[in-house]
């Protein structure tokens, strides 16, 4: 659906000139939610404006749905912008125009019939759950309601792909979490291929298929957002899941104490049904070892249910060597620590 090929970015020229993006290659799925990650100034933003050409790259390709957008002539492209949705950080609303007026803008702006413009907003401001505040103005709604305003406008001209740039940063977890339901609901219902960026390890975690890691103007690390969220690779993206851990400061002192007898730490993670099983009690009660758990989280990917323990095995060598040996052959994941 989206094909970025040796995608380079650099702002300004000769000793002021800045590189953004350096070569950049990333491939997204029609009707996935695709989420690229990475801290202050890694090139998510301009990385997002290249794709519907809002920033023109220095070099590469823009493929959206099997045209290259920097060989468009100005009117084409126009044209192709129509069917790429965007919705930004700070909302960019009309602050002049009625909650109904900044959703039948873009209609207005191609020349839609005005009973037609009437029947799509009155559809989208149902969908965003709006329909009592058509007639306000931004200055009059909260946050979240702006940004439900933002992406029915966005959702009108009935495009395959919507841009998020950074679309839930200026909100707190609450609205975040409802903003992101709506846009899981809508990538749902109409199989909208969705494009997020984010310096949030949370909304990646909530609604993405596959995310990716930027880093200095480049992808470091990609993939399933179960398989970079659990085995991280890439020093920034162990950061970022680290960053989501709270309790660094006892665990580092459970892991530090002193025991007795053979001990070893272990992480093990269960995915999907594993999660709710009782692995973990039939296997120790078949070896012996005794186990203390230092640190578990229980969650999930998307709607897949996924657990996290750490603990400590105690027990003769043998016995706890064959612990990790079982736990993996019942296909959990276990890393030890020491
Ligand atoms: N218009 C511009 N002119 C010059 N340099 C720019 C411009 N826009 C971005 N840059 C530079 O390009 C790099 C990438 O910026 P970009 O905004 O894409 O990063 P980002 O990951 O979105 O950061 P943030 O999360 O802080 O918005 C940065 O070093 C930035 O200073």
């Amino acid at each position: 659906m989206i094909e970025l090929k040796g995608l380079t970015k650099v702002y300004g020229k000769g000793s002021k000139a800045a590189t953004a993006l350096s070569g950049l290659n990333l491939s997204i799925q029609k009707g996935e939610i695709f989420g690229v990650i990475g801290h202050s100034g890694a090139g998510k933003s301009t990385l997002i404006r290249c794709i519907n050409l809002l920033e023109r790259p220095t070099e590469g390709e823009v493929w959206v749905d099997g045209v290259e957008l920097t060989s468009l002539s100005q009117g084409q492209l126009q044209e192709r912008r129509r069917k790429i949705g965007m919705i930004f950080q700070h909302f960019n609303l009309l602050s002049s125009a009625t909650v109904y007026d900044n959703i039948a803008f873009p209609l207005r702006l191609s020349g839609t019939p005005k009973a037609q413009i009437e029947q799509k907003v009155l559809g989208l401001l149902s969908l965003v759950g709006l329909e009592e505040h058509s007639r306000k103005y931004p200055a009059q709604l909260s946050g979240g309601q702006k940004q439900r305003v933002g992406v029915a406008r966005a959702l009108a001209s009935d495009p395959d792909v919507l841009l998020c740039d950074e679309a839930t940063s200026a909100l707190d977890p609450q609205t975040t979490d409802s903003i992101l339901r709506l846009l899981l609901d809508i990538n749902r219902k109409f199989h909208l291929t969705i494009v997020l960026i984010t310096h949030e390890m949370h909304v990646i975690q909530s609604i993405c298929d596959r995310v990716a890691v930027i880093h200095g103007g480049g992808i470091v690390e990609q993939g399933e957002v179960a398989t970079v969220f659990l085995k991280p690779q890439h020093e920034v993206t162990k950061d970022f899941i680290r960053s989501e851990h709270q309790h660094e400061g006892p665990l580092r002192v459970a892991l530090d104490a002193v025991h007795g007898q053979y001990s070893t730490s272990v992480k093990i993670t269960f995915l999907g049904q594993k999660t709710y099983e009782s692995t973990l009690s039939h296997v120790v009660r078949r070896t012996g070892v005794d186990f203390a758990i230092l640190q578990g989280t229980i969650s999930t990917i998307k709607d897949v249910p996924y657990g996290q323990l750490l603990v400590r095995f105690e027990g003769s060598l043998e016995a706890v060597e064959a612990t990790l040996a079982e736990l993996t052959a019942q296909g959990l994941d276990v890393e030890v620590f020491g």
